[in-house]
Formats: C-alpha cells, sequence, structure tokens
C-alpha cells in the first residue's frame, strides 16, 4: 500500500485554483520530491496532504487515512517542516523540542536530535538569535520530534550555505535509512537530483511529469555536446556522416559535435578507428534544469495551444 495516495487533488483559494488536478503516490521508504516554477501549487498540495488545508475535491490519503477526518491518528505518524515556521523569538531550542515532544506519545529523543542536527551547543538558546541555518535545522528537528513515518518538508535547504546544504542532504538521507517515508519540496534541481527516488513537476496546479530524476533527462530531446581537440587533423565528413550525429562544428581548434544520446559511443569508435585521439574531451549531457525548463515550457505552450482551441 502507498504511503501517501494523492488522487486528482483540486484546491481554490476563493476564484483562484491553486491545484487544478494533481495526482501522485509515494511508496514506503521513498524520499519523493515535487518540483515546479513558483506559485505552481506545491505548498498547497503538501499542506492538503498534511491535512492544514481542506481539499476543494479529490481524495488523500497518509497511511490508508484521511488527514482531515482521521487528523488525530495521522498526526502521529506525520512530521511537517513548512516552508515559513515561526517560534517565538524567546523560546529556546531546547525549550522548543521539549515542548513538542510532550504532544507524542513515543517521541524521538530531542537531545539526541539535537545533536544529530549539530544543535546541540544552541540547547540554551533562544530562537531569535539562532542564524537562518540553525532554524532550518531546528524546523527540521521539530519535524522529526514526533519519531514519524512520513515526513513533508517544503523548502528544506532555502537560504542555506552550500555547506550547510549539503549536510542537511545527508541528515535527510540518514532519515530515510531510518525508513522515514519523505516528500520533499524543493526548487533545488541539484537536491531532487541528490535525494530522490522520484520527483513529479508541477506547472500551474497540475502534475506535467512524473518519473526518476534519470528518466526525467533521459526522456529529454535536448542533444549531447561533445568537445574535443582531436590529435591529428580530421574532415568534418569522417563525423557528420554518422547517424548519431547532428551537426559538426569547429572553434579553433577545438571540434564540437551535437548529437543524440548514443552520439558519444559512436565518435569515440570512428576516431578510434582513424587512429585519432580526443584530447581534452568533455560531455555535457542534459541536467535536471535542462529537463525541468523543457518540462514546464513544453507545459506552458500545450497550454497556450489548448486555450486558443477552446476560444475558437
Ligand atoms: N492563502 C492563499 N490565499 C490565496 N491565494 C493563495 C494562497 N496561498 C497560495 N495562493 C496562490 O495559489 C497559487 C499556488 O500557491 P502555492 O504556494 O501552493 O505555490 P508554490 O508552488 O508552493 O509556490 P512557491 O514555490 O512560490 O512557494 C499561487 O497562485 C498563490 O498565489
Amino acid at each position: 500500500m502507498p504511503v501517501i495516495e494523492v488522487e486528482q487533488l483540486h484546491k481554490r483559494y476563493g476564484e483562484r485554483t491553486a491545484v487544478a488536478d494533481v495526482s501522485f503516490s509515494v511508496e514506503e521508504g521513498e524520499i519523493f520530491g515535487i518540483l515546479g516554477p513558483n506559485g505552481a501549487g506545491k505548498t498547497t498540495t503538501v499542506e492538503c496532504v498534511s491535512g492544514l488545508r481542506r481539499a476543494d475535491g479529490g481524495r488523500l490519503r497518509v497511511l490508508g487515512l484521511d488527514p482531515i477526518e482521521d487528523r488525530a491518528r495521522v498526526v502521529a505518524d506525520l512530521g511537517v517542516q513548512l516552508q515559513h515556521s515561526a517560534l517565538p523569538p524567546n523560546l529556546r531550542v531546547g525549550e522548543a523540542l521539549r515542548l513538542f515532544s510532550s504532544f507524542y506519545e513515543h517521541p524521538a529523543d530531542w537531545r539526541e536530535l539535537l545533536d544529530v542536527l549539530g544543535l546541540g551547543p544552541q540547547a540554551g538558546t533562544r530562537f531569535g538569535k539562532l542564524s537562518g541555518g540553525q532554524q532550518q535545522r531546528l524546523s527540521i528537528a521539530l519535524a522529526l520530534i514526533g519519531n514519524p513515518r512520513v515526513a513533508i518538508l517544503d523548502e528544506l535547504t532555502t537560504g542555506l550555505d552550500p555547506a550547510a546544504r549539503r549536510d542537511t542532504w545527508e541528515l535527510i538521507e540518514s532519515v530515510r535509512a531510518r525508513g522515514v517515508t519523505i516528500l520533499l519540496v524543493t526548487h533545488f534541481m541539484a537536491e531532487a537530483e541528490r535525494l530522490c527516488d522520484r520527483v513529479a513537476v508541477i506547472d500551474t496546479g497540475r502534475v506535467v511529469a512524473l518519473d526518476t530524476p534519470g528518466e526525467l533527462t533521459a526522456r529529454l530531446e535536448v542533444q549531447q555536446r561533445i568537445r574535443f581537440v582531436p590529435s591529428a587533423p580530421i574532415e568534418d565528413g569522417l563525423l557528420a556522416d554518422l547517424p548519431e550525429v547532428e551537426s559538426v562544428t569547429r572553434r579553433g581548434d577545438e571540434v564540437l559535435v551535437v548529437g543524440g544520446a548514443d552520439a558519444l559511443a559512436a565518435v569515440a569508435a570512428r576516431l578510434a578507428r582513424a587512429g585519432v585521439l580526443a584530447h581534452r574531451l568533455r560531455v555535457e549531457q542534459p541536467s535536471l534544469d535542462d529537463a525541468f525548463l523543457a518540462i514546464t515550457e513544453r507545459a506552458v505552450t500545450e497550454r497556450a495551444v489548448t486555450q486558443r482551441g477552446e476560444n475558437r
């Protein structure tokens, strides 16, 4: 049974549709990412999943339970870290964790959690005196204090410097290693590529792609770009007539070959047969960034075409 099930979720704020039609499911032990441009409906989606907002349509289940109707049972197993967690500035770190742990029947050991999160020395520090990164870590600690089976993390590393971001990623991996299923909203492709087993790309309230980060990039029509300096002069035609190659251009000594996913193997084989070495070889592969842009741009174009059709 999936741990989180979202079927045709729909949510409006007055006249504005924030989530038009979102469906996905998250399996036990997965880190599932939700990616999308600003205002796509990501936060609204996870707020509905966590029972903080009532959906206007669709079906939601967390561990088989309705997040609103079965709220008391759901919160016992669900940890939520939201984008703007605010605590009273005078509350000390240790006090906050002790207070939050009292809400749960089987809380985690908050002192151990502080150490794991590198906040041990800050136990006596007031919330208002913590740095942005420390506040973020505290909000993660609060999401994990109830020993949840499922954690929802919204914009986990926004505002963190690269080193703190990497530390947080390691922390999330260790949380998952303990068997916690994680739903993660993120703006960072590198974060999704590093952490997520699968990713749903949401755009204007709809899922426009759902796959592993690797498959999302592999499906892309973005081409491989291969650059090298040949050890001996070669004719453009040597590579240009390969079916995998689209174009061959030169800048000074350097040759740039653009082609499909199999271009590198074909170029390497042809050069080897000609007895030519490829010096300073570089291959630019499409990244999840490229995939994200291609997917969301495609969604915008398709919507414009549909709307034009509807307006006729
Ligand atoms: N409380 C609210 N009242 C009215 N409209 C809202 C409210 N919260 C969000 N919206 C609107 O709903 C849409 C979806 O917002 P949401 O915050 O879910 O998107 P998001 O993908 O999380 O965006 P971001 O990446 O900027 O956080 C946006 O157009 C937003 O302006």
